[in-house]
């Protein structure tokens, strides 16, 4: 019987990581609790990948430190019993099945073997666990990679670009099991330079850009404090735009004759467009994207990565 892993946070104080006359991790601190999923969030090249490798023992700071708990990578007993990392799921033997796959790592940490079919029946990989590797889907790549760091029932899952490659499907498959590992208590760090994609998947984020940290915190107060705006259609568009101007409010005309209304809610923009007496035939309120979010906080220019 295994014990039930103790709840761990990562701790990552003042981090910095030098190449040469390269700067590729700024000073950078943040925590990431227990039961939470945490996005790590950048452009390419933003230092995520160095930031995972400090923190898993394949990189060393040049100052500062990243640590489990109160130990580093290197202090762990058996680091797969505390942290469950995916930095690549490339890696794999392909004449190798997935179950032999996963046995040899539970071997080689000691790991009792009932603990593959588990994790193979967690991932949903019990049907293909027996064919080799090399006629795996990216897809299924990705949950072999997550049932090897689950093997050792880690409190801490650290994993980088985890929905690189995935279908629609398998987002939401990875959202819903990334949730349940959550609700049980465990610590999920994840990086993504494809904002909008895990938007829907972490409950904080930490947004490093250029190798500093912008931000870290909820994604709820990072909304919140966000301007609030109202998508409104009409047939009276001259009398809303005046009634708009006239009161001191921003809008956009788009297309389809939607007209985004910014600063107001729609129970201000509904009250205001009544008393005119202009009729407002749809009012949907606008939600912004995370990578708008992202963009507000950079600045417009760097708007190419997002499609890189
Ligand atoms: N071993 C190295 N030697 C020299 N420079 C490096 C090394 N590793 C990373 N860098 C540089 O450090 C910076 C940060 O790279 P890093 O891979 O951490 O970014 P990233 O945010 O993970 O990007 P991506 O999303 O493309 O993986 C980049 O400019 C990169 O070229």
């Amino acid at each position: 019987m295994r014990s039930p892993a103790v709840p761990t946070p990562i701790v990552v104080s003042n981090v910095s990581k030098r190449f040469g006359s390269r700067l590729a991790v700024d000073d950078v601190s943040f925590t990431v609790e227990p039961g939470r999923i945490t996005g790590f969030l950048g452009p390419n090249g933003a230092g995520k990948t160095t930031t995972l490798r400090i923190l898993l023992g394949l990189c060393r700071p040049t100052t500062g430190s990243a640590t489990f708990g109160d130990r580093t990578f290197g202090e762990l007993p058996n680091p797969k019993l505390t942290v469950g990392a995916a930095l690549d799921s490339d890696g794999f033997h392909p004449a190798r099945s997935g179950r032999d796959q996963l046995r040899i790592q539970a071997m080689a940490a000691k790991i009792e073997r009932g603990r593959v079919d588990e994790v193979l029946e967690l991932t949903g990989l019990t049907e293909s666990a027996r064919r080799p590797v090399r006629g795996y889907s990216l897809g299924m790549k990705q949950r072999l990679s997550l049932a090897e760091c689950l093997l050792g029932d880690p409190p801490v899952l650290v994993l980088d670009e985890p929905t690189n490659g995935l279908d629609p499907a398998g987002i939401a498959w990875l959202r819903d099991f990334l949730r349940y590992q959550a609700d049980h208590g465990k610590t999920i760090l994840l990086s993504s330079h494809m904002l909008n994609e895990v938007s829907h998947l972490v409950d904080d984020v930490v947004v490093i850009d250029h190798g500093s940290c912008l931000r870290s915190g909820s994604m709820a107060s990072w909304r919140g404090e966000t301007e609030s705006a109202v998508w409104v259609r009409t047939p009276s568009d001259v009398e809303l735009l005046a009634l708009l101007e006239r009161t001191g409010h921003r809008c956009d005309v788009r297309e389809g004759g939607w007209i985004l209304v910014h600063g107001l809610e729609t129970s201000e923009i509904s009250g205001l467009a009544f008393e005119a007496g202009v009729q407002l035939t749809h009012v949907e309120p606008y939600s912004r994207s995370l990578e708008e979010m992202f963009f507000d906080l950079v600045g417009s220019e760097q708007r190419g990565f997002a499609h890189a």
